[in-house]
């Protein structure tokens, strides 16, 4: 079994020299692309991918970092290549994303007049273990990012935190490593100011050592340059690097 992470982008929703926080996660042949924001089809185009050759999306909230490449995704898989995208979701999301989002863009008068029209849906609900693939399984958490804004973080086969945009929550990434057994965790990260929608390195380094040394860094500002050495055990990841979880 082998699973391995290549990230389109690992900036945040500002940044200008990283493309947005998404990932391709890739389980033996099997890929998924975890969110598709503004820049992703750019982003994989840049690194010699097209949206056709992955398996499925999923969406952890409806930020445009996050979803606004759906759009292209969809039109150009249809009207290109004749495709849908399978797209796994959140229920509550399924509503959203179709109404305050994506209906402005792809609505067809008797041919596209809700999500499940124009990609293959599958709602998700939290607590419950989705089998992707053989060698994927998922489960969504719902963790805070926004007032009045569901946002959903993701547990890979079991043993991989990755954070959707969310608030620190210690403990539970403390019960993830103590009591779930979790050996990695992919988190977003705030280089300076206040963690009021997002988690601050500063809160990062709060964290027991245990915790700490297995925290990957992702969704960064443009100043991450600035940083490198002095994130303690946690490194950053890079976006377009493959990593082998
Ligand atoms: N209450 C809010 C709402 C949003 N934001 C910023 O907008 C960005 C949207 O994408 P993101 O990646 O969730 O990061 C959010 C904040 O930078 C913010 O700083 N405060
Ligand atoms: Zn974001
Ligand atoms: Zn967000």
């Amino acid at each position: 079994m082998s699973l391995s992470l290549q990230m389109l982008g690992t900036g945040n929703a500002f940044a200008k020299n990283y493309f947005n926080n998404n990932g391709l996660l890739l389980a033996d042949d099997y890929s998924l692309l975890i969110d598709c924001g503004i820049t992703a089809p750019l982003a994989m185009h840049t690194i010699g991918k097209s949206f056709r050759h992955v398996n499925a999306t999923l969406i952890t909230h409806i930020h445009a970092d996050h979803v606004g490449g759906l759009e292209e995704l969809a039109l150009t898989l249809k009207h290109v290549y004749g495709k849908t995208m399978r797209l796994h979701l959140p229920e509550t999301l399924i509503e959203p994303l179709w109404n305050n989002t994506l209906k402005g863009g792809l609505y067809q008068k008797d041919a596209v007049a809700s999500l499940t029209d124009i990609f293959e849906v599958t709602p998700m609900k939290p607590g419950i273990t989705y089998k992707l693939a053989p060698s994927l399984s998922l489960e969504i958490i719902r963790t805070p990012h926004i007032p009045g804004k569901d946002s959903y973080s993701l547990l890979i086969n079991n043993e991989i935190f990755y954070s959707a945009d969310m608030t620190f929550q210690p403990d539970l990434l403390i019960s993830l490593v103590r009591e779930r057994g979790i050996r990695m965790i992919l988190h977003d990260c705030q280089l300076g100011g206040a963690g009021v929608v997002h988690t601050t390195l500063e809160e990062l380094m709060s964290l027991p050592e245990d915790v700490r040394r297995i925290i990957k860094l992702m969704h960064y500002s443009d100043e991450q340059p600035q940083f490198v050495g002095l994130t303690g055990e946690m490194e950053f990841i890079e976006q377009h690097v493959t990593y082998k979880l």
